[in-house]
């Protein structure tokens, strides 16, 4: 297969999916992703997220359909797109009683980069993701967010083309989380890195060119974060009050709006919430102690599509045993 030249996508899956006996963990999936883009794959627990992406990293043969990356097939060609892209999977695999340089010299031979070009590119590396310093500390001394800025540095070493990313940034702290991120982005600016990242959380979601949503082995939906959260287009109204289930019920009877319960709060969507709220105060019902409306937030997208909130599948990730902090 050959690579296509320029604005041919540098990912490319046409009825990829992958199943475990008579269970679609994938669904046939067709993507393209173009060269220097930032790919989001966001979806509940279980949507198929890391499967997906262990095939096209070619650790994982497809049950059907195919998947190029950089222009190779990953069935036929793995060790070509293995030469071709980035992991850093939820995983640690560093050597935690090596030095951050050592660890960085090891990958560099298994990738067979010459001795001055390899010298070069490490400085490089822990220079963008700051651990340029600490190069000579043995990991074990490093915090969880270093050792996964670590593993990025890693995963560009050898100039990958793709640097694909499962929940990066897991179980870390937000301004740690924020500080993994503007490093990706560095890196993708200056290399022009096509970056492919699984993730929970909407922040790094909204930081995505394009996001698919993934909800039971399928993607559901795939635009911009903009375009999605337009094509939702209804206000979200949130309302406090001291009965949120009489609300639900005085909602559906009413106005037959559908509410639900998202902590102690109701949430609903209408076509013009400021004009729809005055109304809730209308005739008896419960207490009402708070009433915001807002344009629908990549939240409200997910929701919308997976009938979940993603803020769930964040506290549910942030409940696993983070792989990171050691
Ligand atoms: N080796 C396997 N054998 C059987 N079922 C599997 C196997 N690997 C994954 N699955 C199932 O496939 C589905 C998708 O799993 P996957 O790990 O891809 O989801 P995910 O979206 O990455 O979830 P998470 O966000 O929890 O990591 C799940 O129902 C999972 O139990």
């Amino acid at each position: 297969m050959s690579d296509g030249g320029a604005g041919a996508p540098v990912v490319s899956t046409r009825g990829l999916g992958r199943s475990y006996g008579d269970f679609e963990a994938v669904r046939p999936t067709d993507l393209d992703i173009a060269a220097g883009e930032v790919f989001g794959l966001l979806g509940p627990n279980g949507a198929g997220k890391s499967t997906m992406i262990t095939m096209l990293c070619s650790m994982l043969a497809p049950s059907t359909g195919t998947a190029a990356v950089a222009g190779h097939d990953v069935v036929r060609s793995p060790h070509l797109v293995r030469r071709n892209i980035g992991l850093v999977f939820q995983e640690s695999t560093l050597d935690l009683y090596l030095t951050a340089e050592q660890n960085l010299r090891f990958h560099a031979d298994l990738y067979g980069l010459a001795r001055t070009h390899a010298r070069e590119r490490i400085r490089r590396v822990l220079e963008v993701v700051g651990l340029w310093d600490r190069r000579g500390s043995r990991v074990f001394t490093y915090s969880g967010g270093m050792r996964r800025r670590l593993e990025i540095a890693r995963g560009l070493l050898h100039s990958p083309r793709v640097l694909f990313l499962d929940e990066p940034t897991i179980g870390l702290d937000p301004q740690t989380r924020q500080a993994v991120w503007e490093h990706v982005r560095t890196l993708h600016e200056e290399e022009g890195l096509t970056v492919f990242m699984t993730t929970h959380y909407l922040d790094e979601a909204e930081n995505c060119d394009r996001i698919a949503i993934m909800d039971a082995g399928a993607v559901v939906a795939l635009a911009p974060p903009g375009e999605l959260k337009a094509a939702v287009g209804r206000d979200m109204v949130r309302v406090g009050t001291d009965d949120p289930g009489a609300l639900v019920g005085l909602l559906e009877e009413r106005f037959s709006v559908k509410a639900e319960l998202r902590g102690a709060e109701v949430v609903f969507a209408v076509a013009d919430g400021a004009a729809f709220v005055p109304r809730l105060f209308t005739g008896p019902g419960p207490v009402i102690t708070s009433v915001s409306v807002t344009r629908p937030s990549l939240d409200d997208v997910f929701i919308h599509h997976t009938g979940a909130s993603l803020r769930d599948a964040e506290e549910s990730a942030q409940g696993r045993p983070p792989s990171l902090v050691r």
